[in-house]
């Protein structure tokens, strides 16, 4: 079990990660989802020791990581599938990293099998594609058989039959018991292999949950096309409903279903042209969420 608490990291007084609070629970997949640059690899380092916070802790089953008899054993990490000798082969870089981690070398070519680099357990590093090198990153993860496993944008490079089998291994990994938190940019990538979601922009949390709560709002969301969208935009947002998306004559709106949208049109004598239940929901709740928050400081100046 894994909980972030009060996360911040600050560089030259910006916050990049900013007062950041979830958690993840055991025997689950949690996605930590965010556009590029949100502050997802600052906080998965946070989370594994590599970088310092400037506030806020991180407790891994009760405990901060350094408060562990053996932290290296309590949770593991994979950051950068590139990071690797390039003129090492596979089976000896695996076997050298077992061995730096005071683990039985022997594991070494039954992890190799079990992230399915075996045929290329001989291959020179430098030869491998990034999904290669993405599963050789696992593999090393895996070495210390940690409670928590952290993966960041372990999907780069993997092609549809990789995306399956990593989809696999993490739930695997998480019915074993594991605490796994895996981070995208990509929220499709994210509705196959999560069960919870964390969301986060510009260093905050914008929402977390399991995925089918999210999932849920896609049903809430309607798409309007109408003759006057400025006003109908501002009766529904009067009568409490969001705009979740303005696109000129089309509306995407949250928090009422179709009939309310189509009663407060009619009040207002306004021509509906479209009205329907929005079936691409999710991944625009996902950009709007995302794209509605602000930095601290940018939000706090807009505050009447
Ligand atoms: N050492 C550093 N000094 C200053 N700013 C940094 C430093 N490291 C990261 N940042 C900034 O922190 C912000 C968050 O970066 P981070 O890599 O955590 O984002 P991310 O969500 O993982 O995005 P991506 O998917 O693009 O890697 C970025 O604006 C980045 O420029």
């Amino acid at each position: 079990m894994l909980a972030v608490e009060g996360l911040t990291k600050r560089y030259r007084g910006e916050a990049v990660v900013d007062d950041l609070s979830f958690s993840a629970t055991a025997g689950r997949v949690t996605g930590f989802l965010g556009p590029n640059g949100a502050g997802k690899t600052q906080t998965i380092k946070m989370i594994l020791g590599l970088v310092q916070p400037t506030a806020g802790r991180v407790l891994i089953d009760g405990r901060e990581l350094l408060d562990h008899a053996r932290p290296g054993a309590v949770a593991s990490g994979v950051l950068d599938g590139g990071a690797f000798h390039p003129g090492r082969r596979v089976l000896d870089e695996l076997s050298l990293q077992a061995f730096a981690a005071g683990v039985c070398p022997d594991r070494a070519p039954e992890l190799l099998d079990r992230v399915g680099l075996a045929p290329a357990a001989r291959a020179r590093i430098g030869t491998l594609s990034l999904g290669m090198r993405q599963r050789l990153a696992l593999a090393r993860a895996l070495l210390s058989d940690a409670p928590l496993l952290i993966a960041d944008e372990p999907a780069n490079g993997l092609d549809p039959a990789g995306m399956h089998w990593l989809r696999q291994l993490l739930r695997e990994l998480a019915e074993e018991g594991k605490t796994v938190l895996v981070s995208s940019h990509l929220l499709a990538e994210m509705e196959r292999f999560a069960d919870d979601v964390v969301v986060i922009a510009h260093g905050r949390l914008v929402a977390d949950g399991p995925i089918g709560e999210l999932r849920a709002v896609r049903e809430r969301l309607v798409r309007v096309r109408c003759a006057n969208a400025r006003v109908l935009g501002a009766r529904l947002r009067a009568r409490g409903l969001t705009i979740v998306a303005d696109e000129g004559d089309e509306l995407v709106v949250g928090g009422g279903d179709a009939r309310t949208i189509g009663e407060i049109a009619l009040l207002a004598q306004i021509a509906i042209h479209r009205l329907v239940e929005d079936e691409d929901g999710l991944e625009e709740r996902y950009l709007a969420l995302t794209a509605e928050a602000q930095p601290r400081d940018a939000a706090e100046a807009g505050r009447p």
